[in-house]
């Protein structure tokens, strides 16, 4: 199978709310063609990012199917489908298929503690439900399921596995994928704090929560590791390093933060789903100099 699809910058896509927090087809479309003219590889949609975990399922079917609509053809499209259930995640996945995406990605279980089989189980039948790629979706620090390299071998017995995003933090995690699936496979770089060491251990490409709303640095951080630029690799990672910090310094969500930031560059796509909290206060103040760091780096690294 050709890869080369899934192979570059691919930012996890926000959930767009309206003003009374609604999702919004008119917000999701207009996120969709913001980030398409920015050149991005293609989008996650619906992860965690995307919050998932509050949207009802006829949600997270209007979010895919708003995406599909405006974008399929023109980007690389893979459906997060994990939920509660397995009889939700296949139902999401079958409707991914029927819009056409490209491929299905799912989290493991979450809630109780599941027996490594019972997450090959999850998988596989997600996998089955389907004639889709899948990628699996390793986040131990949210879901709290390690992902085994025993238990990743099984899974890439099945040829409809093409790849793993991994946002475990130890970047030895993706070296170790990488070793055991080889060249005909993708392991996604999932810490956007670590892209570049992702990258250079042996990451094939990216999936990342920040990146929707720094596209631009990303998109050169890449162009800098293919090129074999170390040393700017090193400096942008430091830069966008800087930002993931400043995002997460606020007393709201991140995607709260990130959603104002985006509001400043005239995209609105509303705030946060409780429990999830928006920022307030003397936090909003704070917007514009996180949106400056942002700025004054993409103008540094541009000419
Ligand atoms: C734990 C978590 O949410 N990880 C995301 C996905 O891999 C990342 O993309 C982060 O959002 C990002 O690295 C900022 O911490
Ligand atoms: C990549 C990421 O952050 C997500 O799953 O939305």
């Amino acid at each position: 199978m050709n890869l080369e699809k899934y192979k570059g910058i691919i930012p996890a896509f926000y959930a767009c709310y309206d003003e009374l927090g609604e999702i919004s087809e008119s917000r999701t479309k207009e996120l969709c063609n913001y980030l398409y003219k920015k050149g991005v590889k293609g989008l996650y949609v619906g992860g965690s990012s995307g919050e998932c975990i509050y949207h009802s399922l006829e949600e997270r079917k209007a979010t895919l199917k708003y995406v599909a609509q405006q974008l399929k053809g023109k980007l690389t499209l893979i459906a997060h489908v994990g939920a509660p259930s397995t009889r939700d995640s296949v139902i999401l996945a079958k409707y991914a298929e029927e819009l056409g995406y490209d491929a299905v990605s799912a989290i493991p279980p979450i809630y109780f503690k599941f027996s490594e089989s019972s997450v090959y189980k999850y998988w596989t039948e997600i996998m089955d439900a389907t004639t889709m790629p899948f990628i699996i979706y390793n986040i131990p620090q949210t879901t709290g399921f390690d992902l085994s390299l025993n238990l990743f071998k099984k899974l890439i017995e099945n040829e409809k596995v093409i790849g793993v995003k991994n946002s475990s933090m130890p970047v030895m995690d993706i070296e170790r994928f990488k070793a055991t699936a080889g060249d005909n496979f993708i392991v996604f770089n999932g810490p956007d704090e670590q892209y570049v060491s992702g990258r250079i251990i042996g990451a094939d490409s990216g999936i990342g929560g920040t990146y929707a709303v720094m596209p631009e640095l990303f998109l050169m951080a890449e162009k800098f590791v293919s090129a074999g630029d170390f040393a700017n690799a090193r400096k942008i990672q430091h830069d966008i390093n800087d930002i993931i910090v400043a995002l997460c310094s606020l007393n709201g969500s991140l995607y709260s933060t990130i959603k104002e930031v985006l509001k400043q560059n005239g995209v609105h796509i509303g705030s946060v789903r409780a429990p999830l909290e928006p920022i307030s206060g003397d936090d909003l103040n704070k917007i514009a100099g996180i949106k400056a760091l942002i700025d004054n780096a993409i103008q540094k690294y541009k000419g």
